[in-house]
């Protein structure tokens, strides 16, 4: 057998930010291996942007370190997707040209008629998902080798999403590299990215390889009872008129007797049970 040895991509050290009146990030400690597409989710205000800000080098944290691999191209894309709003789509690229010191016209001008995007209207008449592909397609570009995406969803059409995920994240697996990418739309993830950050009140509170992540957790379901009837522990439960749900980390697919049955966590099922944990509190 051949161990296949990753290269760390990020690595992340104790990240600590606050801003006056609140604290955004805390303690913040993860490695990313080279090559992943991470999905980083969590509540509003959970810190995401901040850290995806951080990373690109933009906002300086108050406390710990993180290192990327050496000659890592950033590219950053924010949630307010700025582009020049008098500025036309195809003025946007040229531009890019001149700033960015590796520029890949064929691969944005391509991504921008992939999307029926108007190369020569301006970006402030633009709609919102439009003005989404031409950040995009600059970021595509510059050829990153780091992608940070800072819920680049959010206002694209569903049909757009789809396409933009499946495109957008093979482009970026073709060149080998890494992407960190925030979203709420999480059950569009699936099949797409393969490792998790979850940030819960600025604290991460799972990381790692998505496949493994799920391996270590089984939703057990069965009539309602106070306790689950699996050992390890309930990192979430539900219980509703007849029927209780617990979310349990367990080394081995337990064995349960009837009527409980025990079912393989999907991502959505993960994701959701851990945020709806931590907005009661329930989970530290
Ligand atoms: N410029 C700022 N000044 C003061 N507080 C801020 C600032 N930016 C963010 N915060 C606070 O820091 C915390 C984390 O915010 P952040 O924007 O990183 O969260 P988020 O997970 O990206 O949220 P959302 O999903 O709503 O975009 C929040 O409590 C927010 O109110």
């Amino acid at each position: 057998m051949t161990a296949v040895v990753e290269t760390a991509g990020i690595a992340v050290r104790g990240l600590g930010k606050g801003y006056r009146s609140s604290v955004a990030l805390r303690d913040c400690t993860f490695d990313l291996p080279a090559g992943r597409v991470a999905a980083l989710v969590g509540a509003n205000g959970a810190g995401k942007t901040t850290l995806l800000t951080v990373l690109s080098g933009l906002l300086r944290p108050d406390a710990g370190e993180f290192t990327l691999r050496p000659g890592e191209r950033v590219a950053f894309v924010a949630q307010e997707k700025p582009v020049y709003k008098h500025l036309t789509p195809r003025v946007v690229l040229q531009l890019a040209a001149r700033l960015n010191l590796v520029w890949d016209q064929a691969r944005a001008q391509a991504w921008l008629e992939r999307f029926d995007i108007p190369l020569d209207r301006r970006c402030g008449q633009l709609s919102g998902g439009q003005r989404t592909q031409v950040a995009l397609a600059v970021a595509i570009g510059s050829r990153p080798t780091l992608l940070l995406l800072d819920e680049p969803l959010a206002d694209l059409d569903p049909l757009a999403r789809t396409e933009v995920m499946r495109d957008l994240l093979s482009e970026v697996a073709d060149s080998g590299a890494t992407v960190v990418m925030s979203t709420h739309i999480v059950t569009e993830l699936s099949g797409v990215v393969d490792h998790l950050l979850l940030l819960a009140h600025g604290t991460l509170l799972a990381d790692g390889d998505l496949d493994e992540l799920l391996a270590a957790h089984v939703m057990v379901v069965g009539p309602r009872a106070q306790e689950s009837p699996v050992r390890g522990e309930v990192l979430w439960d539900k219980h509703l008129d007849g029927q209780s749900l617990f979310l349990v980390r367990t080394p081995t697919t337990p064995v349960v007797s009837a009527p409980w049955v025990v079912r393989p966590v999907s991502l959505e099922d993960y994701v959701l049970a851990l945020l709806s944990a931590t907005r009661k509190g329930d989970v530290a």
